[in-house]
């Protein structure tokens, strides 16, 4: 056979002009977890148990969640660090007179303890869409699902919350920030009650020089004296003890202040409460899966969610709410 002088040459993606470079996704080899990491070197993993957030890293490789380094990652128990999420209860179940709907559930609920599957990922380009500046810095977005009818629902939801539900937990990666977002649909045909919660733990340098703004004036239930419900007075609230807080505050960012510099602020969208949670020295040394004892001095939780009252959600409808937490350098 005869070659053609002028034999045109298969494209190369290298070669494609304008195709700027792509987040890349992967799986772990035991498919337990999966890790998205961007052009220039941003990342997050999330674990299918719980689709929990156990890390986010920014370009220098910094990582911006704490986990305990005793924290179970095998799917034994919710993970003690990172973003685990809370549904359908917040905190300890109520009684059965209080309410029976949730009365049988462990503390947090069910989505945390359990398999969660990945649905997919969109990057950059889908999400963003040209010309709106993001695609130059790249996003890479992924979703995880999670059902009534699912094969890794943790079985204490099937026993003791037996509603049609569907839940949609994406995480979207951009450069300078991250994004956790729900949507909880009700498949039922009757109406079903629900609280939502993104347990975010932050890494801070030293909990004795951190700051949190964006609380001022706002009322919260003060979880560690009898739950009282009080009114923050202080626009830079510090952490000196152990600390259990679900705050009501106005729309707007909750910042974390360190050494005087805005490290994170953490935005909502439609979720009116803030927990803010440090278990400080000795509740540290009473838990099992927190690892260093000392670890509560590195580590701030920042929850933003709707906890304070129940959502309601009618037969075909859907909670969402989401939180945004942004890196300042
Ligand atoms: O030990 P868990 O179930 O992960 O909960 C940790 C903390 O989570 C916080 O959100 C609660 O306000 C605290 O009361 C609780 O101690």
């Amino acid at each position: 056979m005869v070659e053609r002088a002028n034999k045109p040459k298969p494209p190369t993606l290298a070669a494609t002009p304008g195709l700027p470079p792509q987040p890349t996704v992967t799986f772990s080899d035991d498919n337990s977890r999966v890790t998205a990491v961007l052009p220039t070197g941003e990342s997050v993993e999330v674990l299918l148990y719980g689709a929990t957030v156990i890390s986010w890293k920014d370009a220098a490789g910094d990582e911006k969640l704490w986990v305990s380094e005793a924290a179970r990652l095998d799917g034994s128990k919710p993970v003690r660090g990172g973003i685990p999420l809370v549904f359908p209860v917040f905190g300890p179940p109520p009684s059965q007179a209080e309410h029976p709907q949730t009365a049988g559930l462990s503390q947090h609920g069910f989505a945390r303890s359990s398999r969660w599957e990945f649905l997919g990922k969109s990057t950059s380009e889908s999400l963003m869409g040209p010309g709106k500046g993001a695609t130059d810095h790249g996003a890479v977005k992924l979703d995880f699902g999670l059902s009534s009818g699912s094969e890794g629902l943790d079985p204490q939801a099937r026993a003791h919350w037996p509603f049609k539900f569907n839940l949609i937990y994406s995480v979207l990666l951009s450069r300078e920030s991250l994004t956790t977002s729900i949507v909880a649909t009700n498949d039922d045909d009757k109406p079903w009650d629900c609280h939502v919660l993104m347990h975010t733990y932050l890494r801070v340098k030293d909990i004795n020089k951190v700051e949190i703004t964006g609380l001022d004036k706002a009322s919260y239930i003060d979880k560690v004296d009898g739950a009282k419900t009080k009114t923050e007075e202080s626009g830079k609230l510090t952490i000196t003890g152990e600390t259990d807080r679900v705050y009501s505050p106005v729309d707007g960012p909750v910042c974390v202040v360190e050494n005087g510099e805005t490290t994170y602020s953490v935005t909502r969208d439609n979720l009116s409460n803030v927990v803010v949670w440090n278990p400080w020295a000795d509740k540290a040394a009473g838990m099992g899966d927190f690892a260093p004892k000392d670890g509560y001095k590195n580590m701030l939780c920042i929850e933003p969610g709707s906890v304070s009252t129940w959502q309601s959600v009618e037969a075909g409808d859907a909670f969402e709410g989401a939180q945004t937490i942004t890196i300042h350098q």
